[in-house]
């Protein structure tokens, strides 16, 4: 059974991977972990099927249940700390936090090198997520002008989006830089034209009701595509971030992306 704790899982998606852990056979969740837990115990939590797994609010304690794996769901400045903490305790990170930057994803790289730890940052644990970035990868070889439009909850932390930069990211590897529109447009009200990345334009919509959609639409003269993905419910991220949990263990590098688990 792998050894697993979860930090952040007081949140929305913390808590869904914790139920995730306790519902497969081969996962044992040795411990939670937030800051703003008060109980010491999931026992007489009916959300957790009342079990009697030790909550956290201290990183360093953690190390006293000897995980395999830390999933971690958190927010941007805790989750670069709780990675690092974690490969260089030699646990398996599987990160979905999002905002790190390119600089603290090769610094953890490197450490996991030097560690031979394997782990996982994943902007998103969607498979038709995944699918929506390589798809739209494709379709940037051949038509180069392109926006992304990002529509999440009104909680998000981070715009944009995480998977909205690494769509961005993985286009701009097939199409290079392209400025796009009219160079000669004005903006009578800032950000109108969106956030600029290399050229292409990232729109970020927040509304209630809304959990996590994209989609990346091109345009070329007389035709154009849409590639759109929708997540209904976050139960759907953790079919990837089971499958992260199995074979995390087996590698000896941290990557950057489901995909390279798949
Ligand atoms: N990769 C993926 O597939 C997905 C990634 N996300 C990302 O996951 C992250 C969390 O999202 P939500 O659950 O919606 O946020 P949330 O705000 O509901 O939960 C974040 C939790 O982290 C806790 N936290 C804060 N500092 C901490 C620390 N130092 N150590 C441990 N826990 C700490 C907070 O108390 C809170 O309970 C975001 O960055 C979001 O973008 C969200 C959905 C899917
Ligand atoms: O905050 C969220 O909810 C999500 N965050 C991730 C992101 O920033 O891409 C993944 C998914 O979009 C949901």
């Amino acid at each position: 059974m792998k050894k697993i704790v979860v930090a952040g899982f007081k949140g929305r998606m913390g808590s869904t991977a914790a139920k995730m852990v306790l519902d497969n056979e081969d996962f044992d969740l040795v411990g939670v972990y937030d800051p703003r837990a008060t109980e010491t115990s999931l026992a007489g939590d009916a959300t957790f099927n009342n079990v009697d797994v030790p909550v956290f609010t201290e990183r360093e304690a953690i190390l006293s249940v000897k995980p395999e794996i830390w999933i971690d769901f958190t927010v941007p400045e805790a989750a670069v700390k709780n990675t690092k903490f974690a490969l260089e305790h030699d646990i398996s990170p599987v990160v979905g936090t999002t905002g790190f930057t390119d600089n603290d994803v090769k610094q953890l790289q490197a450490i996991a090198k030097k560690r031979q730890v394997g782990g996982l940052i994943a902007p998103n644990f969607g498979l038709s997520a995944v699918l929506m970035m390589q798809f739209a990868k494709q379709a940037a070889k051949y038509f180069p002008d392109v926006e992304i439009i990002e529509m999440h909850h009104d909680n998000k932390l981070d715009a944009p989006s995480g998977t909205a930069l690494k769509t961005a990211e993985m286009m701009q590897k097939e199409r290079g830089d392209k400025p796009q529109g009219n160079p000669d447009k004005t903006e009578s009200l800032p950000g109108a034209r969106g956030a600029n990345y290399h050229g292409m334009r990232i729109h970020s919509v927040r509304l209630p009701g809304l959990i996590a959609h994209q989609q990346v639409q091109f345009g070329a003269v007389g035709e154009g595509l849409t590639i759109r993905q929708d997540t209904y419910d976050r139960a759907s991220f953790m079919t990837g971030v089971a499958l992260a949990c199995r074979k995390v263990t087996d590698h000896h590098e941290l990557f950057d992306g489901l995909e390279y688990l798949l």
